[in-house]
């Protein structure tokens, strides 16, 4: 079973605007609404691909319970954390050359009991061949050491975590050496403080520091320029598809859905690679934050091109 982990799930409002004027007036069109977080985006795109997943996190007010219902009208598990408050709206605005802008709200605040009870029913959700994803942002009143914690407690459990998350979070998180971690260029550059152009070169020597005897993936994603991903054996770069781009929203999300998906399954090295690129093209193509059908990620893993950039 994959358990994905959304402190801060959002509703995802895309909309559509000819060009963005910052202090003018923009009507928007094309508004549509999805179920959305990081690792809400992953377990709907798992269970498009057929598999088991539960999402857990925290959720508030009615867009909590718009998020819980489109869920269970999708057949994903899920089990919550009530909160007080409203849970948040996210707008992802983009315009004719499908510029996006994002503007994300902060989410409700959370109180360390609410916290407490959450980590208790990720524990108590956690069996020995769980995967967990936890990924992305934490709302007001969660300590930033939070995932670092949750991930030495997953692991004393048996399961292996998947960890997607940016900033502090992240710093402090890769601590605790969760299986896979995927950073953007950005996310990385960040960390390392080093210039947001980094190069493939030096992407590949910094993330190599971030493999540890427990930490066996690092899978930097590179939006148009597809993602590398390194582990003590092999380093392969994937080259994005060229598709056609309805909306990038979600595009990471799906691939960690796909990673994840294929370490459940035991799929190759290769096989994951192709299979995450896929799905990840496959989320571009469609509007808001939707996942690509199983068919057409199948169709489209057989058009990645891979090159493998180091072999030991
Ligand atoms: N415009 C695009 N066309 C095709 N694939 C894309 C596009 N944008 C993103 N992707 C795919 O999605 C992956 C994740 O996107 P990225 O933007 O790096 O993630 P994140 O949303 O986490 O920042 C990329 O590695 C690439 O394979
Ligand atoms: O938790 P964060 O970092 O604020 O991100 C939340 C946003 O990220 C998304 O999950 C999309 O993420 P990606 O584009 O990185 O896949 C949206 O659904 C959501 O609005």
């Amino acid at each position: 079973m994959i358990i994905t982990v959304t402190f801060n799930p959002a509703i995802d409002k895309t909309a559509e605007v000819e060009e963005l004027k910052v202090g003018g007036l923009n009507r928007l069109s094309n508004v549509m609404q999805d179920a959305g977080g990081k690792g809400v985006n992953v377990s709907k795109t798992i269970k498009a691909f057929g598999g088991e997943t539960l999402c857990t996190g925290f959720l508030a007010g009615s867009a909590g319970e718009y998020i819980d219902h489109t869920l269970k009208d999708l057949h994903i598990n899920t089990n919550f954390v009530w909160v007080e408050g409203m849970t948040r709206t996210n707008l992802k605005v983009l315009d004719k050359d499908m510029e996006l802008t994002e503007l994300n709200e902060a989410g409700p605040l959370i109180g360390e009991v609410e916290v407490e009870q959450l980590k208790q029913k990720i524990c108590e959700l956690c069996k020995n061949d769980s995967i967990v994803v936890l990924s992305g942002n934490v709302s007001k009143g969660v300590d930033t050491n939070i995932y670092y914690e949750l991930i030495n407690e997953i692991k004393k459990s048996g399961s292996r975590v998947v960890f997607d998350a940016d900033g502090e979070l992240f710093a402090k998180g890769i601590q605790a050496k969760p299986l896979v971690i995927k950073p953007n260029k950005y996310e990385l550059a960040t960390y390392f403080g080093v210039s947001q152009d980094v190069d493939n070169k030096e992407i590949i020597s910094l993330a190599k520091t971030l493999l540890n005897e427990d930490t066996k993936y690092v899978v930097v994603s590179m939006g148009k320029q597809g993602a590398i991903f390194i582990t003590q054996d092999q380093v392969i770069l994937a080259e994005a598809l060229k598709v056609e781009a309805h909306s990038s929203v979600g595009a990471g999300d799906a691939m960690v859905a796909g990673i994840t998906y294929a370490i459940e399954q035991g799929y190759s090295l290769e096989e994951m690679i192709r299979f995450a690129v896929a799905a990840s093209a496959g989320a571009v193509m469609t509007k808001g934050t939707q996942p690509a059908s199983m068919e057409v990620v199948k169709e489209l893993k057989n058009k990645v091109v891979l090159t493998t950039l180091e072999e030991n």
